[in-house]
């Protein structure tokens, strides 16, 4: 059967169209609905993560079919079933199958079912684009990639990146590249108080070890701008990265590069030579900004945790915005308690709570 004359609704549009969707609190008008037509397939239904997605088509890897004597873990491609049509189905959801599973070219699997997820990265609309995505789920980790250098990083993008992460309840890194370009240490000393794992790493001199560690038994999505070395940085730790995702390519027909939609790679440490446990990268070609619209203020606040023991002594209502009375932020500032570095994480974190809500304010 031809994936092309497949019988399902797909439309050609990303998952774009979910904007505001809610993961697993939207009531679903048809649950009530019998569905003993579908039963019987379902019953044999077959696990599997879904490791790309283009214009409606999943690459879904699974471990066996679901005849017990067909353990091959192998790559699929699928569509979703009509009942799935408002969902956002992305990379690193967990997913049940039924249909052709065989794998074979030409064959199309169904998905049927979405799991629960344990994290969800979100991009809100902003200027770049106007709706909302979905990004990635299941996501543990957050890998942002800046360079030294070419182009300069910016402490405004990187405050964005992590705003999101703690927002999805992801857990950040940081891997500064081009090391070669300039020293990374001043820009690093901004972070520094977070003690969030930083990584310092040029172009045939990656620290592969300690990333690989890092990565291993985890999912993490790689998050970086345009030119900062983020295919550079994957290629190093993911050798196969390119057959891998001319795999995917393969089935869903496009080419990874004219797709924005993001793609999971299994690391395989022992093609570099060490012995770490293997993990999933998730590379996020097309992302490009973070809009911080959907971000709760809190999720903002705890992204800087550094000033929380302050925040705590600020009075009951207090913004932590410029003008609010007696913000304890200002108070440390003045006093010494904040030193150059601590001032510029104030200023960050204002200029952040005053982007949200602008950002808040311009989507209604
Ligand atoms: N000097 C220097 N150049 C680097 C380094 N890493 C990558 N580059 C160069 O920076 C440029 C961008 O690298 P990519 O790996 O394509 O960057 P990217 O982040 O994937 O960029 P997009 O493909 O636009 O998303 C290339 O010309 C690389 O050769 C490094 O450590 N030092
Ligand atoms: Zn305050």
């Amino acid at each position: 059967m031809s994936w092309l004359n497949f019988d399902d609704d797909d439309g050609d549009e990303p998952y774009g169209e979910y904007a505001d969707h809610t993961v697993r609190a939207r009531p679903n008008p048809k649950a009530n609905r019998p569905r003993t037509k579908r039963r019987p397939e379902h019953a044999d239904a077959v696990g599997g993560m879904v490791t790309g997605v283009d214009r409606g088509r999943y690459a879904v890897l699974i471990a066996t079919g679901a005849d017990p004597d067909d353990a091959r873990e192998r790559t699929i491609v699928a569509s979703r079933a009509r009942e799935l049509r408002r969902e956002a189905i992305v990379t690193g959801d967990r997913v049940q199958l039924v249909g052709d599973v065989s794998g074979d070219e030409g064959t199309l699997a169904r998905i049927v079912s979405l799991g629960d997820r344990r994290t969800l990265l979100r991009r809100s609309a902003d200027d770049t684009d106007r709706v909302e995505r979905v990004i990635v789920a299941n996501a543990d980790q957050m890998l942002i990639v800046i360079a030294a250098a070419n182009p300069e990083p910016r402490v405004r993008l990187v405050d964005r990146y992590l705003a999101a992460a703690y927002d999805a309840g992801i857990t950040p890194l940081l891997v500064m590249t081009k090391t070669d370009l300039a020293d990374p240490g001043p820009f690093l000393e901004t972070f520094a108080s977070l003690e969030i794992p930083v990584f310092r790493s040029r172009v045939g001199a990656e620290p592969l070890a300690e990333i690989h560690d890092a990565l291993a038994g985890r999912t993490t999505v790689f998050v970086g701008h345009s030119g900062v070395g983020k295919s550079t940085l994957i290629n190093a730790l993911v050798p196969d990265a390119d057959r891998a995702t001319g795999h995917v390519n393969e089935v869903t027909g496009r080419g990874r590069h004219t797709s924005s939609s993001s793609i999971a790679l299994r690391t395989d440490p022992a093609l570099v030579g060490l012995d770490a446990v293997p993990g999933w990268v998730v590379d996020t070609p097309g992302v490009r900004s973070f809009g911080l619209g959907h971000v709760e203020a809190d999720a903002i606040l705890r992204s800087f945790h550094d000033l929380a023991p302050l925040i705590d002594a600020c009075p009951r209502g207090c913004t932590h915005l410029a003008d609010a009375p007696d913000c304890e932020l200002d108070a440390a500032i003045a006093d010494g308690r904040l030193d150059a570095v601590g001032a510029e994480r104030v200023e960050s974190l204002r200029r952040l709570l005053h982007d949200r809500s602008s950002e808040r304010s311009s989507e209604r």
